[in-house]
């Protein structure tokens, strides 16, 4: 885009163009690949100068360019300019200076390996191919004898490796992050994770050969001994990779699974893992690449043979480093090494290609397990007959709330009437959220949080012997602060979330028509209708949440709560969430916690105000009563310092 701007009528002898105030003292566009070229060269030329080498071409010419580039634009834009320009030149720097060796690694193999990569190398083996064959190479030309079998052992046990490790490593991973809650156990595995992240290749290899000596005696050497070994030393990295990609999914997801009645480990299998299912792919692949080119290890559990062997559990196996290794060391003509340096070249080679191969294979993978975003698109259909939500009466007796040892919220009772609207209002840390979480028993993902008192949804105690929380969520719904739509699934798979997730069995026809009464449900039909397969991340925040509110209702509860959904909503989209605040009303017992004390008055039929008498003091309910007497003659001077704004 230009960044001039154009006078209408130049005059005589003025110039047409003439450069923007606001462009004005910016550095030319040519100044940073001038800068480039000189360094480059300039480069060259000091390099020469001590004696020439690309490596201290490349030193001269980076540190030339870090040092001119910034000078150049803070003489031109000023000191500021100069010091964000070195940061954003170092950057690059490095990030060019990092690929130069993987670039020149990946050159040097392609030019010595291409020439070796024949048929005889992929399809024939070392087996029968004496020093006298490589000897006459040198006249004929074409080199015999190949890596075959060092391939079919490469492959196989890299097999057997991922097999052991993955499941193994996924699982430690899962239980690190979604169950140890930060206990004893999961500390002594993350020690001796990371204590197995540091153990030399070769450690691992003895470690093999030991075990499985002990078992069948000492020299059993077979891929699978191979393989152990191996599995060793990628669990470690399986288990790291997976952990940090399982700790980035947020919350938030988590907690919108389990509010629509979903098991914890429904939750981990198709919302978490999904999530994070690209990044867990690259951490096997990474995995696997660490591993695959290992040679110490191989050389004391797996032997080595010249011919094919498929049999990971008996017999000798070569894999393509041990291969590259022994072609190097003991080249099949001591007098005549070329061909062995050739086939060293081609098997590098191979092992790049295969490396590349698995990390495209880990991409397609993760696309395919992870939930579709491009749905079927659907229009319009017939109507469903419509949800039949049976809407019912919350009873809270003498509830208490603790986070460990702490009382967050004390002695609650309270009626909450059916086909109502119920707000809560009162200062930051009252204890607003935490009571409304007891009312679906939210509370209890939240290690150390327990509740003590009688929750009765038309008479059954929520707290009941026997009740399951799993139960209680898909019948007392949820909507949280923050719009949390299911990123990996399309607007349609999100409505149907509590369907899908909980496993149940539904009709095409049976689920377009729940789609289309919870969208029209939430007021977002009209919106969506034409974009169902798009993703529900694609929303605006407004509609995210209308999203979530259908999602909560396509699952039928009997309650929904609503922890602040619109704080994080604009004026508009607020208002559509008041609107259908009070269009579900008719159906559903609603309980709000909200801030804003326009938004109780304008939605609610009856409020609760809590309060708290200072830091570390448990919040309680202060009066409950009809929204209009607490806004207008409330009982206690705590409730009317608040309403009135004189605290809080
Ligand atoms: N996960 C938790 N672990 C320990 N204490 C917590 C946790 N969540 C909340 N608390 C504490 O419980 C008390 C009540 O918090 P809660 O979030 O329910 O208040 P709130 O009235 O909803 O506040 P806000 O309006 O700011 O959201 C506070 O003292 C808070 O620090």
């Amino acid at each position: 885009m230009s960044t001039s701007t154009q006078t209408s009528q130049p005059g005589p002898g003025v110039s047409p163009v003439r450069r923007s105030k606001l462009t004005r003292g910016q550095r030319p566009r040519w100044l940073v690949p001038v800068v480039g070229v000189v360094a480059v060269v300039a480069g060259a030329a000091l390099a020469a100068l001590v004696g020439f080498g690309i490596a201290l071409w490349a030193l001269f010419a980076a540190v030339i360019f870090l040092v001119v580039g910034p000078l150049a634009v803070g003489l031109i834009e000023g000191s500021r300019a100069g010091k964000d320009s070195l940061m954003t030149f170092l950057v690059y720097t490095a990030f060019v200076l990092a690929v130069i060796p993987l670039v020149s690694v990946i050159w040097t193999v392609l030019v010595n390996g291409v020439p070796g990569l024949t048929g005889n190398m992929l399809w024939t083996s070392m087996n029968g191919v004496t020093g006298l064959q490589d000897n006459t190479a040198g006249s004929s030309g074409e080199v015999v004898g190949g890596a075959y079998h060092a391939i079919v052992g490469t492959v196989s046990i890299t097999f057997w490796a991922t097999v052991m490790s993955v499941p193994v490593g996924l699982l430690t991973a899962i239980y690190l992050v979604e169950y140890s809650q930060g206990g004893w156990l999961g500390k002594a595995i993350t020690f001796f994770v990371d204590v197995m992240t540091g153990i030399p290749s070769i450690v691992a290899g003895l470690f093999a050969a030991a075990l499985f000596g002990m078992i069948f005696g000492p020299s059993t050497r077979t891929g699978f001994v191979a393989a152990v070994a191996l599995t060793v030393l990628m669990i470690p990295t399986v288990v790291k990779n997976t952990e940090e990609m399982l700790r980035i999914v947020p919350n938030e997801l988590r907690e919108a699974s389990y509010a629509l009645g979903v098991r914890k480990w429904r939750t981990i299998l198709k919302v978490v893992i999904p999530t994070a299912i690209s990044g867990i792919a690259s951490g096997v692949t990474l995995a696997i690449a660490r591993v695959i080119g290992e040679t110490a290890p191989l050389l004391v559990t797996a032997g080595f043979a010249t011919a094919i062997n498929w049999n990971s559990f008996s017999g000798w196996m070569t894999t393509l480093p041990t291969f590259i290794y022994y072609q190097i060391m003991n080249p099949t003509s001591p007098t005549n090494p070329d061909p062995s340096l050739q086939r060293a070249w081609a098997a590098a080679l191979i092992l790049i290609i295969i490396v590349m191969l698995l990390n495209l294979v880990a991409r397609l993978i993760a696309r395919a397990f992870a939930p579709k975003t491009a749905g079927a698109e659907r229009g319009p259909n017939h109507l469903s007959e419509g949800l039949t939500p049976m809407s019912k009466r919350i009873d809270v007796e003498h509830l208490n709330v603790y986070y460990g040892d702490f009382l967050a919220v004390q002695d609650v009772s309270m009626n909450i009437e059916p086909r109502s609207v119920t707000a809560f209002i009162g200062p930051s840390g009252c204890g607003k959220s935490t009571f409304l979480r007891t009312l679906n028993r939210m509370h209890e993902v939240i290690p150390g949080a327990r509740a003590e008192g009688k929750v009765l949804l038309d008479g059954d105690d929520l707290y009941g012997k026997g009740v399951d929380p799993v139960t209680v969520r898909s019948m007392v719904g949820m909507v949280f602060q923050r719009p949390n739509p299911f990123p990996t699934m399309s607007i349609r798979d999100n409505v149907l979330a509590g369907v899908k997730l909980n496993n149940k069995r539904i009709s095409s026809s049976d689920a377009d028509d729940l789609v289309e009464s919870s969208l029209r449900g939430a007021n977002l039909w009209n919106e969506v209708k034409d974009r169902l397969g798009k993703p529900g991340s694609g929303l605006s925040g407004g509609q995210q949440q209308r999203l979530c509110i259908a999602r909560a209702i396509a699952v039928k509860p009997e309650v929904i709560l609503m922890d602040e959904p619109c704080s994080a909503l604009d004026p508009i989209s607020t208002l559509a969430i008041e609107d259908l605040i009070n269009d579900i009303k008719s159906d559903y017992t609603v309980v709000i916690v909200t801030h804003n004390m326009q938004q109780a008055s304008r939605v609610s039929d009856k409020t609760a105000f809590f309060n708290i008498e200072g830091t570390g003091k448990p919040g309680r309910l202060i009066e409950y009563a009809p929204t209009s007497e607490i806004f207008n003659t409330p009982q206690k001077q705590e409730t009317e310092d608040y309403v009135s704004g004189r605290f809080g």
